[in-house]
């Protein structure tokens, strides 16, 4: 088949490669001329484990390419995603301007049937808005359909190739076997696609989120319930997670969710429910609990320094708002970092990928000392604080961190080691949920 994608963020260049990869012609169009050059020279503009391989592979034979033109883009389409990005706007909604903006450019463009894909994260009633900002000059016959993506940034190619499942809403047949045509190679290990209206497809993707920050917000607020009460919260995950009606997953307390996704999506399905006159409160509450979680070690910190950090170098290993990621978007790093340079602490920092795009931050970018390795963050350094749980930092070599560091002092926002452990080896130790260790 033919397809266009039009953003080539993370989502677009996932679907773009992915579906290539399963055999079709793919167009990506994004507005972003360097970006596009950069693609069409065979350089991935993001760090994503395993899609560099397949992104070269299809580029080199010839079936995904890069332009910035959407007339371009979408000749001879028969499928036209839009994944565009829908940050916050002023009051929390999601902003449609950049979908909507293409919707009116697509109308006129289209030559023939097409199918025309939601993508993007977009609140319900965005399909029907897409239609109408497409049929207003448009001359052909087309569909508009939500599909909302699932992917995890750090796995997302697995997440994409052998999805749980599919959704599409849609009451169009031929909208539908389109799609039947389309995912045939992704949803044959049985996996399914579930059909559905329109409206319920755009509303289960913000159920899936807010769910999900839901379940580790409700950790989060039980950790810090551990820590009041003299409990171990990794035993109490351990103890609910082996509940199948409870799940082992995303049962991991720590500073808090960050990302692209969670904070918008809550945000915006509260939006949603604000503008239909529902008060959704554990929305209300799974916000705030997730703003103050994230600069939960300050306080310990401060305790630890006597109640002042200013002229105190602190390491922070971990910059990424998760592992095997370069995203920095809404990292509680980011947070913890803000607030010690407010109070006058120096900053020395490691992290695997993320630090070009911090680095490239206006505020704090110039003010962090970044180092080359994870041990060269800890020279000199009164403190670590560990805030991505990045596998390198779960098995250091601790002679060579206590050669370095001035205090054997850890402030651990992801629980990457055991309390014994740090008990042995003589650390002061701070965790999420547990006691504190020496
Ligand atoms: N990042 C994720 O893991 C993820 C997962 C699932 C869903 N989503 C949703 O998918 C959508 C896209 O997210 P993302 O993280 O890929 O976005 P992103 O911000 O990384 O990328 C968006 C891309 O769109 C391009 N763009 C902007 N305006 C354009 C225009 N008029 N024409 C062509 N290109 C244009 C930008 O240059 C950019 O390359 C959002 O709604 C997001 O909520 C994201
Ligand atoms: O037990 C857990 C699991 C995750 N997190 C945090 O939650 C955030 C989000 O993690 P994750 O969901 O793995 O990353 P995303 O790539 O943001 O993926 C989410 O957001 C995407 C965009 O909508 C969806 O497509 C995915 O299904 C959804 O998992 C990160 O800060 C994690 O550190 C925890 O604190 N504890």
């Amino acid at each position: 088949m033919k397809l266009a994608v039009v953003g080539t963020g993370y989502v677009g260049l996932v679907t773009g490669t992915c579906f290539a990869e399963t055999g079709n012609q793919v167009t990506c169009v994004d507005i972003d001329a360097r970006k596009v050059e950069k693609m069409r020279s065979g350089i991935i503009p993001i760090y994503e484990p395993g899609l560099e391989e397949l992104f070269l592979r299809n580029t080199n034979e010839g079936r995904l390419q890069f332009t910035t033109s959407l007339a371009e883009g979408i000749e001879g389409a028969e499928v036209i995603f839009l994944a565009l990005p829908t940050p916050p706007g002023e009051d929390g909604s999601a902003d449609l301007k950049y979908i909507l903006g293409v919707a009116k450019d697509l109308g006129p463009l289209l030559k023939q049937y097409a199918v025309i894909i939601d993508k993007s994260t977009v609140p319900v009633g965005t399909a029907e808005k897409v239609r109408a900002a497409i049929a207003e000059n448009a001359t052909v016959d087309f569909d508009v359909i939500s599909n909302p993506e699932f992917l995890r940034e750090g796995v997302a190619v697995e997440d994409f190739m052998k999805p749980d499942r599919v959704v599409i809403g849609t009451s169009s047949e031929k909208a539908k076997a389109v799609m039947n045509r389309l995912y045939a190679p992704l949803v044959r290990q049985g996996n399914p696609i579930i059909f559905m209206d329109e409206r319920s497809a755009e509303m289960t993707k913000y159920a899936a989120n807010a769910f999900l920050a839901v379940k580790i917000t409700f950790m989060n607020e039980i950790a810090n319930l551990c820590e009041k009460v003299g409990a171990n919260v990794d035993d109490i995950r351990r103890g609910i997670g082996t509940d199948s009606r409870i799940g082992k997953r995303f049962l991991f307390a720590g500073i808090g969710y960050g990302g692209s996704c969670f904070p918008k999506d809550v945000q915006a399905l509260h939006k949603t429910s604000q503008d239909y006159d529902y008060d959704f409160s554990i929305l209300q509450s799974v916000m705030s609990v997730n703003e103050d979680q994230k600069t939960k070690l300050i306080p310990h910190v401060l305790d630890y320094f006597g109640g002042d950090v200013k002229g105190k170098t602190i390491a922070i290993w971990g910059l990424a708002f998760k592992p095997y990621t370069d995203d920095i978007r809404e990292a509680p790093a980011l947070y913890n970092i803000r607030e010690l340079i407010a109070q006058g602490a120096h900053i020395k920092a490691y992290d695997p990928e993320a630090m070009e795009n911090v680095a490239n931050l206006a505020d704090i970018g110039s003010k962090i000392t970044f180092t080359k390795d994870a041990y060269s963050a800890l020279v000199d350094a009164d403190a670590l604080m560990i805030m991505t749980e990045w596998p390198q930092f779960r098995t250091p070599e601790f002679e060579k961190m206590e050669s370095r560091l001035k205090n054997k002092v850890i402030f651990d926002g992801r629980n990457v080691y055991e309390l014994e452990d740090m008990q042995e080896k003589g650390y002061t130790y701070y965790s999420i949920g547990r006691e504190k260790v020496n």
